[in-house]
């Protein structure tokens, strides 16, 4: 096998993965940096969550919002409920993996807070039920998903945003959901802080 043609063909997956789906999800990535701001200014939060690779963008992301991303400003409020591994085992221990997110939500998620689901599949239970969970709390989603969408879209209600990067691979759909996020962190900043 040779090494550095199988790298070449999998950097130019991922290129041309990402650019056929631009067309697709700028106008959500748009509506959903303005949907989180507008939450954010009237004092809501965001919880995110998913499983695997989708976990670790949930991380990646609420750490953008705590933190900072690329340029200085206060910590914006957000909370990765795929952090906390005492949690995680009880709920799922005492009740059913499915429930570790819906959970969590039902507790901490308030009218006016936003759930930032992320699944390639949009088939992962717990995910799904953390959505209707949200919505049981009169918070509003936004879905990070991928592939053919799954069983997620049939989930969402109206003022939901759904971002889905299509493709077979698992890894290139979390390689474009990790594109998306710094996009979105992008333009929170701008129009928080300008350009
Ligand atoms: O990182 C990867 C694959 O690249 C895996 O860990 C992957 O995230 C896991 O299989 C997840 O359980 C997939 O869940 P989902 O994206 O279908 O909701
Ligand atoms: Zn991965």
């Amino acid at each position: 096998m040779n090494l550095i043609e199988h790298i070449n063909d999998i950097f130019n997956q991922s290129v041309q993965q990402q650019m056929e789906s631009l067309p697709l999800v700028a106008g959500p990535i748009a509506r959903s940096a303005e949907l989180i701001v507008l939450r954010l200014l009237e004092g809501g939060k965001i919880l995110t969550c998913g499983n695997g690779g989708g976990a670790g963008n949930a991380q990646h992301f609420s750490s953008l919002m705590l933190n900072r991303f690329e340029r200085e400003r206060p910590g914006l409020p957000a909370v990765a409920l795929t952090a906390d591994s005492a949690t995680l085992t009880a709920i799922a221990n005492d009740y059913d993996y499915d429930e570790i997110f819906a959970k969590q939500i039902r507790t901490l998620g308030h009218p006016g807070d936003l759930l930032l689901a992320i699944t390639t599949s949009g088939n992962s239970e717990n995910v799904n039920a953390a959505i209707a969970a949200a919505h049981e709390r009169q918070m509003r989603v936004i879905a990070l998903n991928g592939r053919d969408g799954g069983r997620l879209p049939g989930l969402l209600q109206e003022g939901d945003e759904e971002i889905r990067i299509p493709g077979e691979s698992t890894a290139r759909v979390l390689e474009g959901q990790l594109l998306v996020i710094h996009c979105l962190c992008d333009l929170i900043d701008r129009q928080l802080i300008g350009n």
